[in-house]
């Protein structure tokens, strides 16, 4: 069997996909590392668990990215808001763990929202009809 076969070129395109894979994995566990201490961050200073603006930027910057790089900018995004979908999830669940869900807890817990003419634009804390269901 010689190298340039369909079996061998098989073989070797597949050993490349499998340490991609393993690579995103990797990458993945990371990200998800970091996003569990934004999620603590937040949940301990009453900062709502998803920030839309934050995530406008992220998404143009990676279709973007996924552009230069010759990959499908509307899978790029998609992919993006699947992984931001479940991060959200679970800083939902930080912050109903930390008791955050309450109102009480809700004024207790939230950051500073007075502003300098002296209104307060009132809790920040996300709506917590959305309960997670399981915690990563
Ligand atoms: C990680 C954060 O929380 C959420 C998750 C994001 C992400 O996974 O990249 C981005 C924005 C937020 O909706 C953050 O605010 O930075």
């Amino acid at each position: 069997m010689s190298a340039s076969d369909p079996q061998s070129l098989l073989k070797n395109l597949r050993a490349s996909i499998d340490n991609i894979d393993a690579a995103l994995v990797h990458m993945l566990a990371e990200r998800f590392r970091c996003t569990q201490a934004v999620g603590e961050l937040k949940a301990t200073h009453g900062l709502p668990p998803a920030d839309p603006g934050r995530e406008k930027q992220q998404i143009e910057r990676l279709r973007r990215l996924a552009d230069d790089a010759q990959l499908d900018p509307d899978f790029a995004e998609k992919f993006l808001n699947f992984i931001i979908r479940e991060v959200i999830r679970h800083h939902e669940a930080i912050a109903a763990s930390n008791g955050n869900g309450g109102a009480g807890e809700t004024r207790k817990n939230r950051i500073d929202t007075e502003t300098s003419d002296g209104l307060d634009k009132g809790p920040i804390l996300g709506s917590a009809d959305a309960l997670p269901t399981q915690m990563g």
